[in-house]
């Protein structure tokens, strides 16, 4: 599976502690992240992660594409509900995209664990059916 995994700075720790719990499970699977969130979580974890743009700079609207071609299964964005964004369209954009092609999609540590459990158990299988692309892995890259 594809999974995106987004996070704004004040929910970046959290999103760390989150795939360092589950880095046994996301290790099976694609990964995809926002310019320094993936930079942050490859760091802390060792997880291979491609890296889009950083989310103000355009990585939002570059997975909002990944889903838009149905090449994305899960996106976990743990959002900071509390803090002004200067790209705030781009967020409403992605979770929008989600909502269109009926992405799983967790924007807090509550949903996401019950996510990554259903990942595992294999609640997401019927996303292979729908999905049939591959991201390039030069996908993004300068
Ligand atoms: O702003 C973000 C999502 O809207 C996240 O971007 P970064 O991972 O580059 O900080």
């Amino acid at each position: 599976m594809n999974i995106a995994l987004i996070a704004h700075d004040k929910k970046k720790n959290d999103l760390i502690q989150f795939t360092l719990a589950y880095k046994g499970i996301l290790e099976k699977h694609k990964l995809y992240a926002t310019g320094t969130t993936g930079f942050k979580v490859s760091e802390a974890t060792g997880l291979s992660i491609h890296r889009f743009q950083s989310g103000p700079l355009g990585g939002d609207q570059e997975i909002g594409a990944c889903i838009a071609n149905n090449a994305m299964d899960m996106v976990i964005f743990f959002r900071d509900p509390l803090t002004a964004q200067p790209h705030e369209p781009d967020v409403t954009a992605l979770i929008r995209l989600c909502d269109v092609y009926a992405v799983p999609l967790a924007t807090n540590m509550g949903t996401a664990e019950i996510l990554i459990h259903g990942l595992e158990r294999g609640d997401l299988k019927w996303r292979s059916i729908v999905n049939d692309k591959e991201i390039d892995d030069d996908y993004g890259k300068e």
